[in-house]
């Protein structure tokens, strides 16, 4: 069981100034100031758990496919803006016969991470459900974020990159294709959505706000043409 504790650090604001800030610690190596919940959707097979694998370890986990049974959880701290974000990631059965389970869970995530998979044209094809299903139970201005997974599958590919993009546009959320195998655009994912959040927590009501597409496709033509963020 992790203890928690809790201190004042002296943290820079953006504007130079100092201001303290209550840190939190679910474990030693822990700290965050701010936590968010964040939740994987799609269906079975499109690769919810080896996004979250590779995120949180770095590793992909070949072999064997082994479904996941109801719902799990991994934390993840990253620093946006001089600031610790948690991400408390909920790692979703995408099998019809725990839905109910997960139903549950909706209404306390800020972001959800929604897959697909490039090989599976039904697991494309279920997204407006996915999305239908979204509606009636998540919180109404929660971060959605649509993901076309295993890029790395060029072969198999049987959904064009566009067709991804004009789905996400037709809902207006942003859109990338992720490949948990090679690591493409998976950090990126959940960067943007951590920094989503962080914007519309500690927002001034003259701040413009975040704009998460600019930002995905800010970071994606960084690396220009060939370096993954594609
Ligand atoms: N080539 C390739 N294979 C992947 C990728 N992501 C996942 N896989 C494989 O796809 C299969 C399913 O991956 P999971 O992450 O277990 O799928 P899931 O969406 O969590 O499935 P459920 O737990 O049933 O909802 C596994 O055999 C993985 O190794 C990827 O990006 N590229």
């Amino acid at each position: 069981m992790s203890t928690r504790k809790a201190s004042l650090k002296d943290k820079e604001t953006n504007n130079g100034t100092s201001r303290y800030v209550l840190e939190r610690c679910a474990s030693v190596n822990e700290c965050f100031d701010i936590s968010f919940k964040v939740m994987l959707l799609g269906d079975s097979a499109v690769g919810k758990t080896c996004v979250l694998v590779r995120f949180k370890d770095g590793a992909f986990l070949g072999g064997n496919f082994i479904a996941t049974v109801g719902i799990d959880f991994r934390n993840k701290v990253v620093t946006v803006d001089n600031v610790k974000v948690k991400l408390q990631i909920w790692d979703t059965a995408g099998q019809e016969r725990f839905r109910s389970v997960t139903h549950a869970y909706y209404r306390d995530a800020q972001a959800l991470l929604l897959l697909y998979d490039i090989t599976s044209k039904s697991s494309f094809d279920n997204i407006r459900a996915w999305l239908t299903e979204i509606h009636e139970y998540a919180q109404k201005d929660v971060v959605i974020m649509l993901l076309g997974n295993k890029s790395d599958m060029v072969a198999e590919r049987v959904i064009k990159r566009e067709e991804g993009e004009k789905l996400a546009k037709e809902y207006g959320v942003p859109f990338m294709e992720t490949s948990a195998k090679t690591g493409v655009n998976v950090e990126l994912a959940f960067l943007a959505v951590a920094k989503d959040l962080k914007h519309r927590a500690a927002k001034q009501p003259n701040e413009p706000k975040f704009q998460i597409h600019d930002y995905i496709e800010s970071q994606k033509q960084k690396s220009g043409c060939c370096g993954g963020y594609m």
